[in-house]
C-alpha cells in the first residue's frame, strides 16, 4: 500500500503504463520482425496444446475423400449410420434412384447419433460445410463442399475403436450393401455395334426369381454347388497365395428345360453378383471381345449360353475350317458366310474372333485384372465342345442338369401347388418319372395348368403317360460326362443307357441341330 505521501500521481501512473505498453509493442514488433511467421505459428500451437483444458475425449475426423479417392470408412459410416437412426434424430435425407431397391436414408447436417460398442460410447456427428473458392481469373467463384463425420469417444477406448469398431463398421456396411444391392443384368448393345459407336454393355435390373430353394436339383448336387460357391468367395487370400486369378468356371450341360439358365440366376441371387450375358454371335473381333470383357465389373458372372451353337469359332487347331462353305445356317454361321462372300468368297474369309482369343483372354488378362469372377458356359451338347474348353483347369466344375427326378418333382409340386406332405397321386407320378424323360420345365408347365392340386397332378400324370407311350428320345449324355470334375451325372442316366442303346439327336430346338464341330 502507498502512503499518502508515496501515492504516485495520476500523471506518473499514466507515463509508467505508456512506457510498458510501448515496451510490449516494441518486443512484439521485434518478435514479428525477427521470428518468421511459421515458427511463430508453431510455437503458438505448441503453447496452446500444452495449456488447453483436457476433456478426455478423442475425436476422429472421417472425411469423404482422401485426396482424389473415396474414403471407405466414410462410405461405410454413411451406410451403417442409416440403420442407427434414433427417435432423437431430427433431420434426415432420403432418396431413391430408379436402380435402387430401397429408400436410402442419410444424416442431415449436424445430426448426431450415439452408438455403443464393447462398452464404449461412440458419438457420431455429420458435418457438411460449403466454402466459396475464388481462383484468380475466374469470372464466378466456385463452391467447394466438405463432408465429414466426427467420431468422438473417451480416449481410453482408442484401441477398441481403431482395432475393432472400424473393421466392424466396414464389414457391417458391406453386408448391408450386399443385402440392398440391386443385381444388374448386362447384355450387349447391338444397335450401335459396328456403326462407329462401338460395342458396349447395357444393363437392366436382374429380377429373375430363381433361387437354390426353387431349383429342382438333386440335393447332393445342389449342396456341392453351394459349398463350392461358398468356398470360392471366401478364398481371396488362398487364390493370392497360390498365384491364381480369383475366378471360377462352371460348365452347365443338359437337355433344354432342365434349369441351366435358372441355375445361373440362382447363383447370381445367392452371391449377389451381376450377370454379363455375352452373346458371341454379336461379336466380330477378338479386340471387341477384349474390350467388353475388360469393362465387366468385379463380383460378377460372365455367362455364355449355348456355347456349342452360339457362334462358329475357328478352333485353335483347325484354322482351315474357316474356309469351308458347307456351314450350317446358324445365326453366326450365316453372318460369317455373308462376310466370306462379301470378301471374295472361299479362301478369303478370315473372321477375327477365335476360340483361342476367347479362352486365352478368359484364362489370362481378363481374369487377372478383376476379383471374384465367375464364368459359366451352358450347352445342351457337351460332346460337341472343343476339347480345349473341356481340358482340366479350364472349367473348374462340370455340372450335369438332368431330367426331372422324383425329388425334383416333389420340390416343384411344393413350390407350384403348395403341397407340403404326400398326395394320393405321388406314388404313380414318381414311378412314371423314374422311367420317363421329362424335364423340370415340362413338369412345371403341367403344374401351372390349374391352381387345384388334384387337377394339375392329373394333367401331369397324363403327360407322363403320353411321353412313356411315345418313348421320348435319349441323348448321349453319359459319353459326354467323362471328366473328373463332372458332378451330377445321375444314376438315372446310367439306368437309361442300359435300357436304351439308341441315341437320338436332340431335336426339341432346331438351333441345336448341328453337324459341324464347333467350339
Ligand atoms: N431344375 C429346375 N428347377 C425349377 N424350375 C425349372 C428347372 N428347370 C427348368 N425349370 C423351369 O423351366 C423354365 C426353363 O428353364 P431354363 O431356362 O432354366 O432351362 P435351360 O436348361 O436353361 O434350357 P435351355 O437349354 O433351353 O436354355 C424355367 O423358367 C423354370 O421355370
Ligand atoms: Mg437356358
Amino acid at each position: 500500500m502507498f502512503s499518502a505521501k508515496e501515492m504516485p500521481s495520476a500523471s506518473s501512473l499514466f507515463s509508467t503504463y505508456a512506457s510498458m505498453t510501448a515496451s510490449v509493442m516494441l518486443v512484439r514488433t521485434m518478435i514479428n520482425d525477427l521470428v518468421p511467421h511459421p515458427v511463430r505459428f508453431y510455437a503458438l500451437s505448441v503453447f496452446r496444446h500444452f495449456f488447453k483444458p483436457r476433456t478426455g475425449q478423442l475425436t476422429l475426423v472421417i472425411e469423404e475423400n482422401n485426396s482424389i479417392t473415396r474414403n471407405q470408412i466414410y462410405d461405410a459410416a454413411e451406410v451403417y449410420l442409416s440403420t442407427k437412426v434414433s427417435p432423437n434424430t431430427e433431420r434426415l435425407r432420403i432418396c431413391k434412384t430408379p436402380k435402387e431397391k430401397n429408400v436410402t436414408i442419410r444424416l442431415e447436417k449436424d445430426e448426431k447419433i450415439i452408438d455403443c460398442f464393447q462398452g464404449a460410447e461412440l458419438k457420431w456427428r455429420f458435418v457438411h460445410s460449403e466454402a466459396e473458392k475464388n481462383h484468380p481469373g475466374d469470372m464466378y467463384p466456385s463452391r467447394s463442399e466438405r463432408r465429414l463425420f466426427e467420431l468422438t469417444f473417451h480416449r481410453k477406448h482408442k484401441d477398441i475403436v481403431l482395432d475393432s469398431y472400424v473393421p466392424f463398421l466396414l464389414e457391417t456396411a458391406k453386408a448391408i450393401r450386399d443385402e440392398q444391392r440391386v443385381l444388374r443384368m448386362f447384355t450387349l448393345n447391338t444397335s450401335q455395334c459396328y456403326g462407329g459407336g462401338g460395342i458396349r454393355w447395357d444393363s437392366i435390373n436382374l429380377e429373375h426369381p430363381s433361387t437354390f430353394e426353387t431349383l429342382a436339383m438333386e440335393p447332393d448336387l445342389k449342396n456341392i454347388v453351394i459349398e463350392d460357391l461358398n468356398r470360392f468367395v471366401k478364398r481371396k487370400e488362398f487364390y493370392k497365395r497360390v498365384g491364381r486369378a480369383w475366378k471360377r468356371g462352371y460348365l452347365l450341360y443338359g437337355p433344354p428345360g432342365t434349369g441351366k439358365s435358372s441355375l445361373v440366376a440362382a447363383v447370381a441371387n445367392y452371391l449377389k453378383f451381376d450377370i454379363y450375358d455375352l452373346q458371341l454371335a454379336n461379336i466380330m473381333r477378338d479386340s471387341d471381345l477384349r474390350k467388353l470383357l475388360l469393362s465387366t465389373g468385379n463380383r460378377s458372372i460372365l455367362v455364355i449360353e449355348d456355347i456349342d451353337c452360339s457362334v462358329d469359332l475357328p478352333d485353335r487347331r483347325s484354322g482351315d475350317e474357316l474356309q469351308r462353305t458347307d456351314l450350317p445356317q446358324s445365326k453366326a454361321s450365316g453372318r460369317n458366310k455373308d462376310k466370306a462372300e462379301s470378301s471374295g468368297g472361299k479362301g478369303q474369309f478370315n473372321p477375327q474372333l477365335t476360340l483361342s482369343g476367347l479362352l486365352n483372354f478368359i484364362d489370362g488378362l481378363w481374369s487377372s485384372c478383376g476379383d471374384e469372377r465367375i464364368i459359366i458356359f451352358t450347352t445342351n451338347h457337351k460332346e460337341r465342345l472343343d476339347p480345349a474348353l473341356l481340358r482340366p483347369g479350364r472349367m473348374d466344375m462340370h455340372i450335369h442338369m438332368s431330367y426331372c427326378t422324383p425329388h425334383g418333382f416333389k420340390l416343384l409340386a411344393s413350390n407350384y401347388l403348395g403341397i407340403s406332405g404326400e398326395h394320393s397321386l405321388y406314388g404313380e407320378i414318381e414311378s412314371l418319372i423314374e422311367t420317363t424323360e421329362v424335364t423340370p420345365a415340362q413338369v412345371a408347365g403341367e403344374l401351372m395348368k390349374s391352381e387345384d392340386a388334384d387337377v394339375a397332378l392329373v394333367e401331369l400324370v397324363n403327360l407322363l403317360k403320353r411321353k412313356k407311350l411315345e418313348g421320348d428320345g435319349v441323348v448321349d449324355e453319359a459319353a459326354a460326362a467323362t471328366t473328373t470334375n463332372d458332378v451330377g451325372t445321375t444314376r438315372k442316366l446310367a439306368k437309361r443307357q442300359k435300357t436304351n442303346n439308341t441315341t437320338k439327336p436332340q431335336n426339341s430346338k432346331g438351333r441345336r441341330r448341328t453337324t459341324r464341330k464347333r467350339l
